[in-house]
């Protein structure tokens, strides 16, 4: 992470991206999505953002109050932002398409929107996760699903959606094999409120963004339990182990991991209430069923699903990962949560290394 003054950058503040787009499609219309078409909107007060939902009311409610009435009520939108429910008339002449829903709807609704979809447009993806059954990442879910290569580039980092709608100083790291389109991505981003880090490590970007999600259902837990700060810390610190682990194995690299979308998401997820992941992992470590949370809950908590996905690569990668594992078997109704933290306990005393 590099945001020293003297670092020399031939792209610093370039806007010519930005200037020379036109038309920016964002798929999924939750919290995020809003939050990073706002901030598109926000850069350029003739760009066109539209916003491609399901449901016709929630569209027209958008295009007649400038609002997100279901996920960010609240806030006034920009009004070069626009919502649609027609993919064909979205998508066409986009500059960028932004892809923000939910991980595990990700491959069929990819298959139903691809043939409205430039194989020549980029797609930058918002999504945090990892696929139940393939394990796959958004960077193999995304080309799987549209049946092609796409110019691709994910986006992921300590970034709640409602600190991005009060216009709070965020960063986001944008990472693509393609270098020359995450400049692209912060030149079309960057603001005086958002900073964007680029990197070629996606692997890395995209396993910390999903496994952290698994490890804020256990930081919750602990909280849920009233297991006190010792625990929080130690914890939150064996699951960073642990996904270095495992993410480490998989080609990720150190430094990422370390970084802002490493241990700077990590960070926010597991410490602040905010989190929705955090938010599942303390009401079922405060006794409810996972089926009385989920029932109670509008929006996506990624690390649900996730967290199997997380045991089976595990596996697969020969790593042992007591806390991530864990959440997955309480998840999974094999464990409740104090039965968890006493075998944690008893885990043979190791060395530190
Ligand atoms: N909210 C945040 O602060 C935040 C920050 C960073 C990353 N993310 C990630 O962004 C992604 C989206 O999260 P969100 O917060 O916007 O979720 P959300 O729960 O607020 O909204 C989900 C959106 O996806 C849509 N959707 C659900 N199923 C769909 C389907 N089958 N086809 C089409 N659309 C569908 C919903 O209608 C809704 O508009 C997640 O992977 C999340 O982890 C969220
Ligand atoms: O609310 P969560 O737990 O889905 O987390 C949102 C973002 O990923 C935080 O960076």
């Amino acid at each position: 992470m590099r945001w020293a003054a003297f670092v020399e950058s031939a792209h610093a503040n370039d806007e010519s991206v930005l200037q020379s787009s036109k038309k920016v499609a964002i798929m999924g219309g939750g919290s995020f999505g809003t939050a990073m078409a706002t901030l598109l909107a926000r850069n350029k007060a003739d760009l066109d953002v539209v916003i491609l939902m399901r449901n016709e009311d929630d569209a027209r409610a958008l295009n007649e109050e400038h609002r997100n009435v279901k996920y960010l009520p609240k806030y006034s939108l920009p009004v070069n932002i626009r919502a649609s429910t027609d993919a064909k008339e979205a998508l066409a002449g986009c500059d960028f398409i932004i892809h923000a829903v939910p991980v595990q709807q990700s491959r069929k609704f990819l298959a139903g929107v691809k043939d409205y979809i430039d194989p020549k447009t980029p797609m930058l993806c918002l999504s945090k996760g990892l696929e139940t059954g393939t394990c796959d990442m958004m960077s193999e879910i995304i080309p799987s699903g549209l049946g092609r290569d796409q110019p691709l580039a994910v986006l992921s980092g300590p970034t709640f959606a409602v600190e991005l709608m009060q216009g709070l100083p965020t960063t986001i790291v944008a990472a693509s094999e393609d270098e020359s389109l995450a400049i692209s991505v912060q030149q079309l981003f960057g603001s005086s409120c958002l900073r964007v880090n680029t990197s070629t490590d996606v692997t890395g970007v995209e396993l910390s963004g999903a496994m952290k999600n698994v490890l804020a259902i256990a930081a919750g837990i602990v909280e849920g339990l009233e297991l006190g700060n010792n625990a929080m810390a130690a914890l939150v610190a064996q699951g960073v182990a642990e996904i270095r682990w495992l993410a480490g194995k998989m080609g990720a690299r150190p430094e990422t991991l370390a970084g802002v979308s490493g241990t700077g998401d990590i960070m926010l997820t597991c410490f602040v209430n905010l989190s929705r992941n955090r938010t599942v992992g303390v009401r079922l470590g405060s006794g409810e069923t996972l089926e009385e949370v989920l029932g109670s809950m509008n929006q996506v908590a990624e690390g649900v699903a996730t967290a199997a996905a997380v045991v089976q690569l595990a596996k697969r990668y020969r790593v042992h990962l007591p806390v991530l594992t864990a959440v997955a078997s309480i998840l999974d109704g094999h464990m409740d949560a104090k039965t968890a933290v006493d075998k944690i306990m008893h885990l043979p005393q190791v060395p530190e290394v």
